[in-house]
């Protein structure tokens, strides 16, 4: 791939005697919507998990290619020290930051934020406050400032307000700033996760199942927001969708896992008449099968 933000090569990930991802490799380019797919169970929302830091992967490794740098983020979440460590006293030291300072948090400063299958905003805080929250990093958080609201710590705050209200232009949400999070519509709050991974300014967006429990209606507006992330934004989206006639409508590339595999990838049409795929999906082989 001529311009990959994300490599991921020999991804492991096991839980106890469970190997949920066996070997992924995947590739990711920069500005575009890829979809990642597969039956349930096939290891999808491990992957974003570990692309995020949720979980340390078991095993190989996963580079983002953003900010004009290149970032491990196996090792930007702190790894176990290892016995050869001590011949490479950078490496080692590299291991000793990383443990004490180490974290999500560096994945999302180093231009990565996700949405989540269930949904995780701050219920009992408004609209606006999710998302001056999500920009505590770029905010200015020095008491003194705060406390005699000098005109750097206010030029701050309108700043980040001005971020905050123009996402929520972009996912229609303005006339909701002042409700409570916790009581919009299950579509309204959907886009609401999605203005506030994009307030952390991110490079790449991970959008898990943004479309579940979503009307035709509001699908389709969905649709017209992640194409303008890409378009107006250069972001480069990665989603897990099941609903297969978005994914094919929108996505540029698609990756197809199962049982924590790779078994295909590919543009929507190749992928939509590819034998393993269907197969996947119906468990079985089927000539006829589509989808
Ligand atoms: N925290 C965990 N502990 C134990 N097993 C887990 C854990 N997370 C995932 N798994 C297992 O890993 C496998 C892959 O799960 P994962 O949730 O990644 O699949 P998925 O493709 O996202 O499925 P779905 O489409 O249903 O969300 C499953 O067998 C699941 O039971």
């Amino acid at each position: 791939m001529s311009d990959a933000i994300l490599k991921v090569e020999h991804l492991m990930m096991q839980f106890g005697g469970i190997k949920a991802l066996n070997d992924v490799n995947l590739e990711v380019e920069r500005g575009s919507i890829t979809a990642l797919i597969g039956p349930n169970g096939a290891g999808k929302t491990t992957v974003f998990n570990c692309l995020t830091g949720f979980y340390r992967a078991s095993g190989g490794r996963i580079e983002l290619n953003t900010r004009q740098r290149s970032v491990d983020i196996i090792q930007i979440l702190g790894q176990k020290f290892r016995g050869e460590d001590w011949l490479h006293p950078a490496r080692w030291g590299r291991r000793v930051f990383y443990k004490m300072f180490g974290g999500t948090h560096l994945v999302n400063r180093a231009g990565l934020a996700r949405t989540f299958q269930n949904i995780r905003l701050f219920r009992e805080m408004s609209v606006v406050e999710n998302l001056l929250v999500a920009q505590h990093r770029q905010s200015n958080r020095n008491l003194i400032a705060g406390i005699l609201n000098t005109k750097g710590y206010r030029r701050a705050e309108n700043r980040a307000l001005d971020r905050a209200f123009y996402w929520l232009e972009v996912v229609d949400l303005v006339d909701c700033a002042n409700r409570l999070a916790g009581e919009m519509s299950y579509g309204q709050q959907r886009r609401l996760e999605i203005a506030r991974a994009m307030c952390t300014d991110p490079e790449v967006v991970c959008l898990d199942e943004p479309a579940a429990g979503l009307n035709p209606v509001e699908t389709r507006t969905l649709s017209g927001i992640i194409r303008f992330l890409r378009d107006r934004h250069g972001i480069t989206v990665l989603l897990i969708e099941h609903d297969m006639g978005m994914v094919m409508e929108i996505s540029d590339h698609i990756i197809v896992l199962d049982h924590g595999d790779v078994i295909a990838r590919g543009a929507p049409h190749y992928i939509q008449h590819h034998d393993s795929v269907i197969a996947a999906y119906l468990g079985a082989d089927d000539e006829e099968g589509e989808i």
